[in-house]
């Protein structure tokens, strides 16, 4: 948006909110400087740039009840609603329906159904039913929700998800408007991007003189690929580098299984060998072997089986993305990326085993991931990781029944919340089983 400002496009502007009041001085502090701030990148080889972003035009405080953000979203002006939640965010079991096991879900329910959107805190489905309960009153025409989570075909997924919460909110009318008046475009968005560093601002004024409270540092590579199905239009994103394609399904799935899954590996391995940042951790080389070989032998041949053909170079991939971790500069955590297990072994890694267990593959390099979850678990349920361990999809009752169980792996791989359909396949158990030896040397020699 910023480049096309940038480029006289003055049509598109921002408006940003946050559902939760887990930013609020983040967005007080942005309010109080009228949605400006600094975007700091760094390249793999220690080019740091500095760049004022003006595209945010309104920033919404968050107040309970949200009505700010929900009259936003009703506005006639609003034409794509874009959102991240996390992939925790999304409350979807195996069958990609919504599981109503989550408490956070049954009481934006119980809130829809009452035709009210929750007070404190509500998840994506309670805030877009309110938004868009209030559209379709105001008449105020069609709207594209634009998912931008790490979520595999994170559009339809989201959507599915959304009609059904309507859906058992008991709001008819809603949901036949919301068929008819909005599209929900598929997305990769790809940049490296940490929590700010309390470092950050002292080098941003330094380097700027302006002494931004609230800037953002980030990798300087970026890609983001969109599905071209916007239903009351969009800026024209392909001027500046966006690839608008029919379908994201090839690039989701290479950043998926290859970026995400071994950003989660690198994470829980540096964990256990106690260190601190993402770069570390590829920059020790039995860390940087254990990603390097599952994407190598278990996710590349997942990616490139017959009749699925991927148009990205995938060995080429891997090698710029074991780079861009790489980058000492960017100073990732461990924490942050080893975030949300529960949801990233079902949603990154079972998908490869599933489809290596079908073909009779050999998957010791992609069990390796599961085993070092499970000893993070394991570390996070003795009270011994050196971080607060953070995973909104995490069941402390199943955790802990994994932990204590006499047999942890064979619990882990028997969980159907982590695998579905091959829960307790004993090749899955026995692989794991191997893998967490491996990984039990590994905290034995860091
Ligand atoms: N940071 C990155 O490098 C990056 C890059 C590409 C994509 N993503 C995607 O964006 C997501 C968010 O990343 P981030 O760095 O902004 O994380 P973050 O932790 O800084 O922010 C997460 C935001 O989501 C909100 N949130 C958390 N759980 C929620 C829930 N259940 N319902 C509604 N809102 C909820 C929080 O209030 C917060 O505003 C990631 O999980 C990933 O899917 C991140
Ligand atoms: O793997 C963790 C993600 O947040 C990652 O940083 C992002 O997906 C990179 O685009």
């Amino acid at each position: 948006m910023q480049a096309l400002r940038g480029a006289g496009d003055v049509q598109w502007s921002l408006a940003g909110a946050n559902l939760r009041p887990d930013m609020t001085d983040v967005l007080t502090a942005l309010r109080a400087q009228e949605g400006a701030y600094t975007l700091e990148t760094v390249s793999p080889a220690g080019e740091y740039r500095y760049e004022r972003i003006d595209a945010i035009q309104e920033v919404l405080s968050y107040v309970p009840g949200q009505t700010a953000t929900v009259a936003r979203g009703a506005d006639p002006a609003t034409r794509i609603i874009s959102f991240t939640v996390t992939e925790a965010g999304y409350y979807l079991n195996h069958e990609h329906q919504l599981d109503l096991s989550y408490p956070d879900l049954v009481v934006d329910l119980e809130c829809a159904r009452r035709g009210q959107l929750r007070a404190e805190g509500s998840t994506i489905y309670g805030a877009m039913t309110a938004i868009l309960r209030a559209r379709m009153a105001a008449k105020a025409g069609p709207v594209t929700l634009l998912n931008c989570d790490n979520l595999r075909h994170n559009g339809e997924r989201f959507r599915a998800g959304l009609l059904e919460f309507i859906e058992y909110a008991g709001d008819a009318p809603l949901l036949a408007w919301t068929k008819a008046n909005t599209v929900s475009p598929n997305t990769m968005v790809d940049r490296i991007t940490p929590r700010p560093p309390a470092d950050l601002r002292g080098r941003v004024r330094h380097a700027t003189g302006w002494d931004d409270t609230v800037p953002v540092t980030a990798e300087s590579f970026i890609q983001w690929v969109i599905e071209d199905d916007f239903i009351a239009g969009r800026p024209a994103w392909e001027r500046v580098g966006v690839e608008l394609v029919q379908s994201v399904q090839p690039y989701e799935e290479a950043k998926i299984r290859i970026l995400n899954a071994s950003h989660s590996c690198i994470a829980w391995a540096g964990t256990l060998c106690g260190l601190q940042y993402i770069h570390e951790g590829v920059r020790t080389p039995v860390i940087r072997q254990m990603a390097y070989d599952y994407v190598t032998n278990d996710a590349i041949p997942c990616l490139s089986q017959a009749g699925n053909a991927s148009p990205i170079d995938l060995p080429a991939y891997r090698d710029v993305v074991l780079e861009r971790f790489s980058n000492p500069a960017i100073r990732d955590t461990n924490q942050r990326v080893a975030a949300d297990g529960f949801s990233k072994i079902p949603g990154f890694i079972a998908p490869t085993i599933r489809e290596r267990l079908a073909v009779h593959a050999n998957i010791d390099s992609v069990a390796m991931l599961p085993a070092l979850f499970l000893a993070v678990l394991q570390r996070w349920h003795a009270g011994q990781l050196s971080y607060t361990y953070q995973d909104q999809s995490m069941n402390p009752v199943v955790a802990h029944a994994i932990c204590a169980a006499a047999d942890p792996v064979e619990a882990l791989c028997a969980d159907r919340i982590l695998w579905g359909d091959i829960a307790g396949d004993a090749r899955l158990t026995g692989a794991v089983r191997r893998a967490a030896r491996q990984v039990a040397q590994l905290q034995a020699v860091a």
